[in-house]
């Protein structure tokens, strides 16, 4: 294979938009940004259990997408010095499956699940196993010949992230030692994310730029890197300053609006509004209107647009609170 000749660039090379994510993930509990009680309850298990030299307890991260659970888990095993074994709920169709992953770990291995509520039942029956004894009983054979074989695991600490804790089932839950809930950010711990991010892109954003995209984040990091991403593009391209003329001109340009509403968002208020009458209106119902999966619209979009107070929910569905009936510039109908 021949090197690369100079100026040519190889393909490893070019940074992506993932890398330039993974470039910007926090690598210790020092470094995260924010979430003050959560590095506290974590620093603490992790210290205990490594003045005990023992494997932590199980830990459940559970909160909205984007807040930094994928993160904890690395940060997790980073901190204790052990690799990490990465899987998700949707992958582990089957028990065989999880006993693939576990019976693969080594000794004090942190184990990671990324949605977890997504895993197959029989899966969930053997992790209860699995996580309290570090033990699985294997099925060897089929109908009536089939016997079930015990295995010992390495002993390993889980990390589970969800964003819907509410439906795992309650064995699964008690399994885990310590669960964190992840707030979504307050607007300072935002700006200290994008002061961060924007030192590792070295990209000198203005102060005022750093609080106008803090504002549109909707209290979430990924967000809050994204449109940082985006107003640096926009300043590269265009040769403007890196400040908050800059944010708006890019913001605007991407359908952020100035309360971080971006066009899904948006939509889903003026279809509730428009088309609903302020409602209320169902989530299906809701989401085959605005052509979007009823998760996202239920994990994403909603949660945000209640938290903003611009939308409630009640027994029947959806509705549209006044502010967001002001929010497009309407009145509510009079009673
Ligand atoms: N506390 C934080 N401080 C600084 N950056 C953060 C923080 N939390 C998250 N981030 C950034 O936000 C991005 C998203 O975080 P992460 O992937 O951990 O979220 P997540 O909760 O696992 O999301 P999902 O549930 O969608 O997988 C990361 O690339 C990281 O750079």
């Amino acid at each position: 294979m021949s090197a690369p000749m100079s100026g040519e660039l190889s393909p490893q090379a070019l940074p992506t938009e993932v890398s330039y994510e993974g470039a910007l993930r926090p690598g210790s509990l020092s470094e995260f940004v924010g979430q003050e009680k959560v590095r506290e309850q974590l620093g603490l298990l992790l210290g205990a259990a490594q003045i005990d030299g023992r494997t932590p307890d199980h830990i459940l991260l559970a909160g909205p997408p984007g807040l930094g659970k994928t993160t904890l888990s690395m940060i997790v095993a980073t901190e204790l010095g052990v690799p990490l074994q990465q899987t998700s709920g949707p992958a582990i169709q089957h028990a065989g499956d999880l006993a693939a992953v576990l019976s693969a770990l080594t000794p004090g291995e942190v184990l990671f699940i990324d949605e977890i509520h997504r895993m197959a039942r029989s899966a969930e029956e053997m992790l209860y196993l699995a996580m309290e004894d570090f033990k699985v009983d294997i099925m060897v054979g089929k109908g009536a010949g089939a016997t079930s074989v015990p295995l010992e695991l390495a002993p390993f600490t889980l990390v589970g992230a969800t964003t819907r804790a509410g439906l795992l089932p309650n064995p699964l839950r008690d399994r885990f030692g310590f669960t964190a809930h992840l707030e979504y950010y307050a607007t300072s711990e935002l700006e200290g994310v994008l002061s961060r991010a924007a030192g590792l892109l070295d990209f000198p954003l203005h102060d005022a730029g750093v609080v106008e995209i803090a504002g549109r984040s909707r209290g979430t990091p990924r967000i809050a890197n994204r449109l940082l991403r985006r107003v640096r593009d926009y300043t590269l391209v265009h040769g403007t300053q890196p400040d908050e003329r800059s944010v708006r001109a890019a913001l605007s340009l991407y359908d952020v609006d100035e309360h971080g509403l971006d066009r899904l968002d948006r939509e889903v208020l003026r279809i509730i509004v428009e088309r609903f009458a302020g409602g209320p209106v169902g989530l299906s119902t809701l989401a085959a209107s605005v052509g979007e999966e009823a998760e996202t619209i239920e994990s994403v979009v909603e949660p945000f647009l209640m938290r903003a107070g611009l939308i409630a929910r009640s027994p029947r569905g959806r509705i549209a609170t006044s502010l967001g009936w002001a929010h497009l510039g309407m009145a509510p109908p009079a009673h």
